[in-house]
């Protein structure tokens, strides 16, 4: 074992070893140089460089003395070959050399061409970028700048690289220091800044970080975005003054019509009117109830139209009708990834409506995830009021739906709610207010015949049906059943047989008093409460309820139930 140790080990390992003597004989050459350099058998007591002309290289160096290292191919392989001269006393006794297989060094070779070619690529893209790309490592200290860091913050890269970012923020170089706030939050920053050259850039920097989390990096990218803020800033202007005409017209429209339009003739609507007008004075949030197409929105004009903020935009906003992402970009604004959540804010309609009124239509459509975004700014909002009395875009909402019901159900949110709810004003349905019904079919009448250039009439038949149907969809149904009557019917009077069989059933239904013909007064009074008391003993299952309804003590209905001999089991069940 120790012998085969020493000589076996050099024979057989993995590297060439080969001794020669003061005049390149030949002494020893090992197991790997015999194979590797295709040696003939007798080769020991040779002389090197006649046996290997071809390795004339390694025979000049044996030749100059010192160390040396050579590389060489022999057919597809590659070797070093390290000469190393002994000697003793001073006197030369020859030359160990000794070689390696280079295919190794190769790859080695290869990945290192790879990198340099990738750092000169990587140079290229640093100097002719027009973003400045800017790296530190995990202390903050300034690695690598890219040339257009002359162009944008008036300093070049031998003026950062080594510093300190901590000290360069100091310095005034730029600030905020994204490189520090990145190195502080430990994630991605973005934001807006301005340099001391006046140009306004988009930094962006990332955390670089190694597998236990540590940063080791951090990489900046600032964009010049000077003439797209510009251009945007324009833009922007632009827009607004346009939105500013296009409201203006609007307002001016909805004005006229608003105040044109708003037709009524019912107590009810008086008082409703009257509340609108003092609401208008103020600033306080409305919530507007009521069926679909009682005119909630034409309430909400109204409102906006008798307040001081009636030359300001008056902007509506369905919520219902508009998808999820579209809505929050319509309310806040757009470009959130771009200018920042703040000034994104401000772009939406809420910047828009400025000091006017924002209607938020069918408000209970809003996804939950907009609702929140809008406690939010109502929150902000009555911050900013308290603060500084400064007056914003007032809120008028809307709903169909019982938004006490949606908040129960959780599709509504109870914080939201209370926010709205403020003054809450409901919008009668228009059964509930018959009194209105005549004066708006003659006023769609007129409309619709001024419209379609016709001069229809309505029977007197007709306008009385019209009256007694219960119009489950309100005004708009109203406007919408004249408009096609005007439109449809060629006989300029339009008569009961023109009117849709829906109406007249269902305003049979629910018949007022009606007279035909002159009758002797006595005889009209005890018709009217016969078929009063047959409508009542239907709907009603005791002489009590009847009694109630009919406004009379229950005696008076059994007397009258007899005197007109109209069922006694009635009253026998009440009893
Ligand atoms: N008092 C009124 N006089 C004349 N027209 C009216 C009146 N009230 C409503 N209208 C008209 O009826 C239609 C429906 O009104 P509006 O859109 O305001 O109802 P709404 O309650 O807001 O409905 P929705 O809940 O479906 O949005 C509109 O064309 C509106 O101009």
């Amino acid at each position: 074992m120790k012998d085969y140790a020493a000589n076996q080990i050099i024979e057989d390992i993995s590297l060439g070893f080969i001794i020669l003597d003061d005049k390149s004989r030949i002494l020893y050459i090992n197991q790997f140089s015999r194979e590797k350099l295709n040696c003939p058998p007798e080769v020991v007591g040779q002389s090197w460089p006649e046996m290997f002309p071809h390795l004339l290289e390694i025979s000049r160096l044996t030749e100059t003395g010192g160390p040396k290292t050579v590389y060489f191919t022999i057919g597809q392989e590659s070797f070093i070959a390290i000469i190393q001269p002994y000697s003793k006393s001073g006197a030369s006794l020859g030359y160990m050399i000794m070689l390696m297989d280079a295919s190794q060094l190769d790859e080695v070779t290869k990945e290192l061409d790879a990198y340099k070619n990738l750092h000169t690529d990587l140079k290229a893209i640093f100097d002719i970028s027009y973003d400045v790309i800017y790296v530190s490592d995990g202390n903050g200290i300034t690695l690598r700048v890219s040339s257009a860091s002359e162009r944008l913050w008036g300093y070049k890269e031998e003026d950062l690289v080594g510093k300190s970012v901590y000290h360069l923020e100091k310095e005034g170089v730029y600030s905020p220091s994204v490189t520090r706030m990145v190195l502080e939050k430990k994630d991605r920053v973005s934001f807006l800044q301005t340099t001391k050259t006046g140009r306004r850039l988009m930094v962006v920097g990332t955390p670089i970080k190694d597998e236990q989390g540590n940063i080791v990096r951090v990489v900046n990218a600032s964009r010049d975005i000077t003439e797209i803020s510009q251009l945007k800033n324009e833009l922007e202007e632009v827009k607004q003054l346009t939105e500013g005409y296009k409201q203006e017209l609007m307002s001016l429209r909805k004005k006229s019509e608003a105040e044109k339009k708003i037709i009524y003739r019912s107590e009810k609507m008086r008082r409703l009117i009257e509340l609108a007008q003092k609401v208008g004075e103020v600033d306080s949030t409305v919530l507007l109830l009521g069926e679909s197409g009682v005119g909630k929105e034409v309430i909400a004009s109204y409102i906006h139209n008798w307040s001081p903020r009636k030359q300001n935009p008056f902007i509506i906003l369905n919520c219902g009708s508009i998808p999820e992402k579209l809505l929050e970009a319509e309310l806040f604004g757009q470009d959130l990834d771009l200018v920042g959540e703040r000034e994104g804010r401000q772009i939406g309609l809420f910047k828009k409506a400025k000091e006017g009124t924002l209607y938020l239509d069918e408000i209970t459509e809003m996804p939950l995830s907009i609702q929140a975004k809008l406690v939010g700014i109502l929150e902000e909002y009555d911050f900013a009021n308290q603060r500084t009395g400064e007056s914003r875009v007032r809120i008028v909402a809307s709903s169909s739906k019982n938004l006490e019901d949606e908040v129960k159900a959780g599709r509504f949110r109870e914080d939201l709610y209370y926010w709205l709810n403020v003054i809450p004003i409901t919008v009668p349905p228009l059964r509930e207010r018959k009194d209105d019904i005549l004066p708006l079919i003659l006023y769609d009448l007129e409309l619709y015949n001024k419209k379609y250039k016709k001069n229809k009439q309505l029977s007197a038949n007709v306008l009385e049906k019209l009256q007694h149907y219960p119009w489950p969809g309100n005004i708009r149904e109203l406007h919408n059943v004249i408009e096609r009557l005007v439109v449809t019917i060629d006989d300029p009077m339009i008569s009961l047989k023109h009117v849709p069989e829906y109406i007249k059933n269902n305003a049979a239904e629910i018949k007022d008093v009606e007279v035909h013909r002159l009758l002797p007064l006595k005889e009209a009074v005890e018709k009217v409460e016969r078929d009063l008391l047959e409508m009542a003993k239907v709907r009603y299952i005791s002489t009590t309820r009847m009694a109630e309804a009919l406004g009379v003590n229950q005696s008076t209905i059994s007397r009258k139930l007899q005197q007109y001999g109209i069922s006694s089991q009635l009253e026998k069940e009440a009893h």
